[in-house]
């Protein structure tokens, strides 16, 4: 069914793993069956990555927002804009997912795109003061409110990226993020969003959510992605120890040559 749409077989329930490679990554030997993730399970990896492998936050966020420009610029080339210029709003959460959408913004300034940020819900740690004050002697606008109606958004912008919630999200969403969620979902440029469709529940999706057009699933993707139907799907952050994959088997298809991301389908 729907669940494992883009794959070659069935879904696998006991032991919760498509029995399948993406269809254009079949060329990629190795282990079939990449396993789709749980929210406690991706928050497992997350802490080991930090306490056991010594990874620091900054560090995985870099790879990981340079993974969400380089799949972008991959998907939605500034040529393909119809705007008069590659404009993309990124619009960044108060987790670990907005700060990746900072790097993200960066990155895509760096490869000749406009971006602007909005960023209501500022953390007053250092990590992240340290993001935007690089966003913004980069001279990437900061927006001091988001823009009331979907229709301005499509005719400023090409694409919005939505670095909202990751796999912490849990609950009914609270404000300001319930407005801005409900006008993205009126918005009619593509969106990109990075590892999980902010609003969804990070294992059983949103049906009547936001259906971005483009998902980057980060490390390996969490259960919500078998309900994404937009048009691109990556795989990016690649910095999984190979012990690490194989402690929760992963199964992550070989990357290929030196790219840090992957398109699955
Ligand atoms: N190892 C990896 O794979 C790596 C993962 N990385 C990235 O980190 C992401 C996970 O980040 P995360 O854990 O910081 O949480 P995230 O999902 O951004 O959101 C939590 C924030 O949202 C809030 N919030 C929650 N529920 C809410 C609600 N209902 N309504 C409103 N607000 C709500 C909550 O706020 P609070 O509860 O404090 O109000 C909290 O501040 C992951 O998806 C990936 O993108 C990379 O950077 C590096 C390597
Ligand atoms: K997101």
């Amino acid at each position: 069914g729907g669940r494992c749409r883009g794959w070659d077989r069935g879904w696998d329930r006991d032991r919760e793993l498509c029995q399948c490679l993406p269809r254009r990554a079949m060329h990629v030997p190795g282990p079939t069956g990449l396993r789709f993730l749980g929210q406690e399970e991706a928050q497992a990896i997350d802490q080991e990555l930090f306490n056991e492998y010594k990874f620091s936050v900054d560090q995985l966020m870099e790879l990981a927002g340079l993974s969400c420009a380089t799949a972008i610029a991959k998907a939605y080339p500034p040529s393909s804009f119809t705007t008069s210029q590659p404009a993309v709003l990124v619009i960044c959460g108060p987790g670990n997912n907005g700060g990746d959408g900072l790097v993200c913004a960066r990155h895509l300034k760096m490869f000749g795109y406009q971006p602007t940020v909005y960023y209501p819900k500022q953390p007053s740690k250092p990590l992240f003061e340290g993001l935007t004050t690089q966003c913004k002697k980069m001279d990437i606008p900061f927006l001091p409110e988001f823009p009331a109606e979907a229709a301005f958004i499509d005719e400023l912008y090409g694409l919005v990226v939505d670095a909202i919630f990751g796999f912490s999200f849990k609950g009914a969403v609270r404000e300001p993020f319930g407005s801005i969620l409900s006008t993205l979902e009126r918005v009619t440029v593509p969106i990109a969003s990075i590892d999980i469709p902010s609003g969804w529940d990070v294992e059983k999706g949103k049906a009547d959510g936001l259906q971005p057009d483009m998902l980057i699933s980060l490390t390996a993707p969490k259960k919500a992605a078998m309900h994404f139907t937009g048009r691109y799907h990556f795989l990016g952050g690649r910095f999984v120890p190979p012990a690490l994959q194989e402690k929760y088997a992963l199964n992550l298809p070989a990357y290929p040559g030196t790219d840090c991301v992957l398109q699955l389908t």
